[in-house]
């Protein structure tokens, strides 16, 4: 990694270019479980799996980004972050993204309030969430900001994941699949207006740097996140079917 402070930083369309290239290759929409998931060839078990310790992830998603807005002394980059932190809680408690995400979890047949208890999150899930938050706590505003930036590759991986889910589960209903649908160009705006940050801040060639390992390491939480899930119920049993292990209470209606 070139840390020469005499390096002269690149333009912006490099910057971004690197961004992107650096970021792409490591986002967990490559991930086997992501895979799978997309080929139709998740069981029930590991979707609910799934949604259960995502749940987790999407609990730590509003508190990363009330530090982030803790670290700005400017009232109109708060003004836009802090709708980060309404689009997951809402304006009442019927109307945000970790609402919409428990009736994604009752769409697979999990009971929401056993999600919501967050008790079945797998240690390792919670090891990987909560490092990313423990990550934004310590670092600048700006490398908090570069690491949301994963969010550049999601909007193409939402509208992957609603066609797979359509075609592969139809037995979710499209109802439960709001969250996906609300994300598509919730995180292309979130994207855009982290970019226009990253782009105007990362002012020197070290500054730059500090931003593609801020991105590097939250891909690298996202990819083990999934590693996790899919350790856990993935893996193949001596006799060749999946193990399912300490699988939680399903929806009782
Ligand atoms: O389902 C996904 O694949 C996925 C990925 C990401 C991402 O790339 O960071 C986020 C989300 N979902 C998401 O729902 C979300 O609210 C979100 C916020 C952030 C962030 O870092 O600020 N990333 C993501």
């Amino acid at each position: 990694m070139n840390r020469r402070s005499d390096a002269r930083p690149l333009s912006n369309e490099a910057f971004l270019a690197k961004l992107r290239r650096e970021g792409a290759a490591r986002y967990h929409d490559r991930h086997p479980f992501h895979l799978r998931m997309h080929q139709g060839k998740l069981t029930k078990r590991q979707l609910q799996q799934w949604v259960l310790n995502r749940y987790y992830y999407q609990t730590r998603i509003p508190i990363k980004d009330a530090l982030i807005l803790s670290k700005s002394e400017d009232p109109a980059f708060r003004r836009v972050w802090i709708r980060r932190v309404r689009d997951q809680d809402g304006d009442d408690a019927a109307t945000g993204g970790l609402d919409s995400w428990l009736i994604l979890a009752r769409g697979v047949g999990l009971d929401p309030d056993e999600v919501r208890s967050l008790r079945s999150v797998l240690p390792g899930v919670r090891l990987a969430c909560d490092g990313y938050v423990q990550f934004v706590r310590e670092a600048s505003l700006l490398e908090a900001v570069a690491s949301s930036l994963t969010e550049l590759f999601a909007p193409t991986l939402m509208s992957r994941r609603l066609d797979a889910w359509g075609r592969h589960y139809p037995w979710v209903g499209s109802g439960a699949l709001t969250y996906f649908r609300m994300r598509v160009s919730r995180a292309d705006l979130d994207a855009r207006h982290a970019v226009s940050f990253v782009m105007r801040e990362a002012t020197t060639r070290e500054r730059q740097t500090a931003c593609i390992e801020a991105l590097i390491k939250k891909a690298a939480i996202l990819w083990h996140l999934l590693d996790c899930i899919q350790a856990d119920c993935v893996r193949p049993s001596a006799n060749g079917r999946n193990a399912h292990a300490r699988f939680p209470r399903q929806a009782s209606a």
